[in-house]
């Protein structure tokens, strides 16, 4: 632990190799594959670990939730970051370990209303609760901390856009223009510096990490796309649903929100920033019998002379290094089996039938890389750690 706390500070460790390119005047480290700004908030002095006083502080608010859970079991294999602070609504007073027995072993505290919680004790959040809920919660919490917003609260710019697609006013437009959108591989420099991170969501996040260097390199047409998505039931919360119940989803499947759900413009302004132009989609998600997991499946149009070897060749050239995302060899389909658990996203690209058109497939564990996965990446870049603490799991298979 010492040899890391002292590698953190002069940035270097076992597992670190400098590199010679340099990102925005800043110098920047590999590690493990995954290139990083070096730490800049902490002196060696400062740095943390676990086991003292000098540890980060996290507040867990939506802890008896899927996601909040999720954060819980990844923190456990942290070195630097402990919980200290976990809020619940319906179950606050309770144990954690009483709603999530599987985790029973971890050492934490009980879950408190967000209206007792102390935040005297707390150096950053993770903010899982349901959108419309947070902005104002965000709202009134201390400025000094860090906050990594699971939910879809701060993720779209435009207010307008926001109002209506969520129905609702939005309450917080001034913390709005600080948020910074945390798909880590595309936006990794601005969330270093962020304080307020928007994690995206699940589905935005297995369509935009295909998509986005595809379209930067004009590689395909911004026109007739066409995304059908899948995704496991945990993808809708821990809350009991009538469409939720194992009689509704198992031995089935279903599309629903069908050209109105909610990642729409998430999508579109994800695609509008990599391509400065107007970009529409068309999306379908379905809901799958299976507890966690998504699949995107994208059909794309090749820009002209553009090969399907080309997309899968710039994939693999654009995310060479990237720890987390893996461009799976020619012809191998991705199975979201392959990345349970994990913060991995692995993705493909495959000719069509049809003369100029190529298919992608795109994988990753909604709960992991599409939610607490990606949140605790995000967390780990804006406290200056290196990027995949926390997140070595391997996937659990079968
Ligand atoms: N599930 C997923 O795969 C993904 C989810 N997200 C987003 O992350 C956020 C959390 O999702 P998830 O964990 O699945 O949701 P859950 O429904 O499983 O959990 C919601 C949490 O918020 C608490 N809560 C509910 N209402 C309130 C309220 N009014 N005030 C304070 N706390 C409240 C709940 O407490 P209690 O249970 O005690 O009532 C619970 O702890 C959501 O915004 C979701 O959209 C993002 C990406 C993927
Ligand atoms: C299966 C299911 O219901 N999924 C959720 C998406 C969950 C997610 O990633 O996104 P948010 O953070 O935007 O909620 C839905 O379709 O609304």
């Amino acid at each position: 632990m010492r040899s890391l706390a002292l590698g953190l500070a002069l940035g270097y460790d076992g597992n670190l190799q400098k590199a010679s390119r340099r990102s925005k005047g800043r110098r920047s480290w590999i590690i493990r594959g995954s290139a990083i700004s070096p730490p800049r908030n902490l002196q060696f002095e400062e740095v943390r670990t676990k086991s003292s006083a000098k540890a980060v502080r996290v507040g867990v608010l939506g802890a008896s939730g899927y996601t909040g859970a999720e954060i819980v079991r990844l923190l456990a294999n942290h070195p630097h970051f402990f919980v200290t602070l976990m809020t619940a609504d319906r179950r606050a007073g309770h144990s954690f370990g009483s709603v999530f027995p599987h985790l029973i072993t971890q050492n934490l505290p009980d879950m408190v209303a967000i209206k007792d919680a102390d935040f005297s004790n707390v150096d950053a959040v993770f903010c899982c609760l349901p959108h419309g809920t947070t902005q104002e919660i965000i709202k009134g919490l201390p400025t000094a901390l860090k906050i990594v917003d699971l939910s879809a609260d701060f993720r779209l710019r435009n207010i307008g856009d926001y109002e209506e697609w969520y129905g609702q006013p939005h309450k917080a437009p001034e913390l709005q223009k600080e948020a910074i959108y945390g798909l880590t591989e595309v936006w990794r420099e601005e969330v270093c510096n962020a304080r307020l991170v928007a994690n995206p969501g699940c589905y935005p996040t297995s369509i935009q990490l295909p998509l986005v260097p595809l379209i930067k390199a004009h590689l395909i047409g911004l026109k007739n796309i066409i995304i059908d998505a899948k995704s496991g039931v945990s993808g809708a919360g821990r809350g009991a649903k009538e469409g939720n119940l194992f009689t509704e989803i198992s031995e089935g499947i279903h599309a629903y929100g069908i050209t109105k759900h909610r990642h729409v413009p998430e999508i579109e302004q994800g695609l509008q920033d990599a391509s400065n132009s107007e970009v529409t989609v068309s999306f379908t998600p379905h809901l799958m019998p299976m507890s966690r997991g998504m699949q995107s499946t994208i059909y794309v149009e090749m820009s002209a002379g553009v090969t399907h070897d080309d997309l899968h060749q710039h994939l693999r050239t654009a995310y060479e290094g990237e720890e987390f995302i893996r461009v799976l060899d020619k012809g191998s389909v991705p199975h979201t089996q392959h990345v349970r658990g994990s913060n991995y996203c692995f993705m493909n690209v495959f000719p069509d039938r049809i003369t100029g058109r190529a298919i992608i497939i795109c994988v990753i564990d909604n709960l992991v890389k599409g939610a607490s996965g990606q949140a605790l990446q995000n967390l780990n870049l804006m406290l200056g750690y290196p990027e995949n603490l926390g997140l070595q799991q391997q996937p659990l298979f079968p």
